[in-house]
């Protein structure tokens, strides 16, 4: 589906029949010609509807698509066939389900241009970045379908020769409701653990992203998953309720806000369903003279200005030893104010548009708060218009770099969700983490120094569920991730995220006669 009217039924083609250019689409030319929705194997126009939405590209601010939001029918649809698709796949052996991941995973990798192409025309970040997303999208896929194989419970021996085991089974229908600043990566983080204990998974993206899931819905059909085990509903708030309230539904995994977190979890606390939640944060990141400034200035600038700031893990509150204050404020500066931003489909563009009107405007908001609570605008936090003409309607700002922050300030307090870096001095160790644990926030945390001793007693003492150590932003599928206190509970990726979406059942086995006491 990249697909400018005609290309859509190119995309329908087998791999071997279809052009390399594909995925050589320029910005300002893409629609969505198809159906949005994803149910029993196949897109489909959904069966009611709760209002539409228009989906833009956010360079040009061009819609790309309008759709209608699902209603009560079309959830309930979704959640029968994949209630149905739920009974063949639970049935099925981890290696089976294992061959059929990895089939999905290798099918990513082959048409990762063509499905990064999508996620920077709807998202706005840069293709460079994209093919990134789409790397750990088809690596996570990858790690389950290792783990499917291998998913066993424990076998304990009890007296009188009798024994117990436990088996590890699916929950049923799981739910995951996608953010809009990674959609394919979201969609593949939630459904890759799920699918590969076994669940049948209903998504719904973020009606500002609502494109690129349908390729991954497409590629898991094609990779030979049944029909209704992967489906996609389009909506907003609307439509996710209808979700989270289903009767059918056994679990929701959510990445998005604090606030519909907290509405998520009231919902599925009515029907006892368990929930994962992946929610925002305002990351402290923490750098002690001692470290190396270069690595540090590098660091910095990953962990604030990957997909235009709008990462949930991003390290926004920059901690400077004041030993080198000056100097590392000077370098990461100069290194902003060299930036690239503009067309988000060219190779050596570095930043692209924020996602929408409305978001750019919340988060030159937060600047103009900070100068007036303070604080020192070094470079950026203005509009940019591009010179390219087709451009010019497109949502970019420059990356903005704050100095004279105090910790009381709405921009070091707040989750800006956008480029804007926070550089606050500190003196000692114990002051630093006092300060960066003072959040409600804890998703993530980094700290540079030579130091080993004290990057460990540092990250041991950081209350955040992901820790750097001299690096940011880096995402391994390997390891565990999520949040501590309001940015989160539930892991995804690493051995552990088959916990959330598995449960035990213990199996007590008598081998001798029934001892009864009546
Ligand atoms: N921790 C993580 O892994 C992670 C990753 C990406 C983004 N985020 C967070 O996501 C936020 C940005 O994303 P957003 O603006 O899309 O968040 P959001 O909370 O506005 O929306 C997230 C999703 O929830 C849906 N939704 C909204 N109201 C709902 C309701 N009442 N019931 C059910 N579903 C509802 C939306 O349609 C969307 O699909 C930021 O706070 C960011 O930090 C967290």
């Amino acid at each position: 589906m990249l697909l400018g009217a005609g290309l859509a039924a190119l995309a329908r083609l087998p791999r071997s029949l279809r052009p390399a250019s594909l995925a050589a689409m320029s910005t300002g030319t893409f629609v969505v010609s198809q159906p949005l929705n994803y149910r029993g194997g196949a897109r489909v126009d959904p069966a009611d509807s709760s209002g539409t939405e228009k989906a833009f590209e956010p360079a040009t601010g061009r819609v790309i698509a309008t759709f209608t939001c699902s209603g009560e029918k079309e959830v309930n649809l979704a959640v029968q066939d994949a209630k149905a698709a739920f009974k063949i796949w639970s049935q099925k052996s981890g290696m089976e389900r294992c061959r059929i991941l990895l089939e999905a995973a290798r099918i990513i990798r082959e048409r990762k241009d063509e499905i990064a192409t999508m996620e920077t025309i709807n998202n706005g970040k840069s293709i460079f970045e994209a093919r990134w997303d789409i790397d750990t999208s088809w690596q996570c896929l990858e790690y389950f379908a290792g783990l499917a194989g291998s998913m066993a419970g424990e076998y304990i021996q009890l007296p009188g020769g009798s024994f117990g085991y436990t088996r590890r089974e699916p929950l049923g229908v799981c739910v995951g409701i996608g953010a809009w600043n990674y959609p394919f990566q979201i969609a593949c983080w939630k459904s890759a653990p799920a699918l590969a204990c076994g669940n049948a998974m209903v998504f719904k993206p973020s009606p500002f992203t609502p494109a690129s899931v349908l390729l991954l819905a497409e590629i898991y059909t094609e990779a030979g998953m049944p029909p209704g085990l992967f489906n996609v509903v389009q909506g907003g708030a609307a439509t996710g309720q209808l979700l989270c309230q289903h009767p059918d539904v056994a679990k929701v995994s959510f990445t998005g806000s604090v606030p519909t977190g907290m509405k998520i979890m009231e919902m599925a606390a009515k029907g006892i369903k368990p929930v994962t939640l992946e929610l925002g944060g305002k990351s402290p990141l923490i750098i002690f003279s001692d470290c190396d400034l270069e690595n540090v200035v590098k660091g910095a600038m990953m962990a604030n200005f990957l997909t235009q700031g709008e990462v949930c893990c991003n390290g926004t509150r920059v901690f400077v030893q004041r030993e080198i204050l000056d100097e590392f404020t000077r370098e990461v500066v100069k290194r902003t104010q060299k930036i690239k931003i503009g067309d988000p489909l060219l190779e050596d563009t570095r930043m692209g548009p924020l996602i929408n009107r409305p978001h750019l405007e919340r988060v030159l908001g937060f600047v103009k708060l900070a100068k007036e609570q303070g604080a020192k605008v070094l470079c950026g936090g203005d509009i940019h218009v591009p010179e390219d003409p087709k451009l010019k309607d497109g949502y970019y700002m420059r990356p903005c770099v704050l100095t004279n922050c105090r910790d009381d300030m709405t921009c070091v307090k707040e989750e800006i969700f956008g480029p804007v870096m926070s550089i606050l001095p500190f003196d000692t160790e114990a002051e630093v983490l006092e300060r960066a644990n003072d959040t409600s926030f804890g998703l993530a945390a980094g700290v540079f120094t030579r130091d080993i001793q004290r990057a460990h007693r540092v990250v041991a003492k950081l209350q955040a569920g992901m820790c750097f150590i001299n690096n940011y932003n880096v995402s391994p599928v390997e390891l565990p991730f999520g949040g501590y206190k309001k940015s989160g509970f539930g892991r995804e990726n690493g051995r552990v995220a088959i916990e959330y979406y598995s449960q035990l059942k213990t199996v007590c086995v008598e081998m001798g006669e029934v001892e009864s006491v009546f």
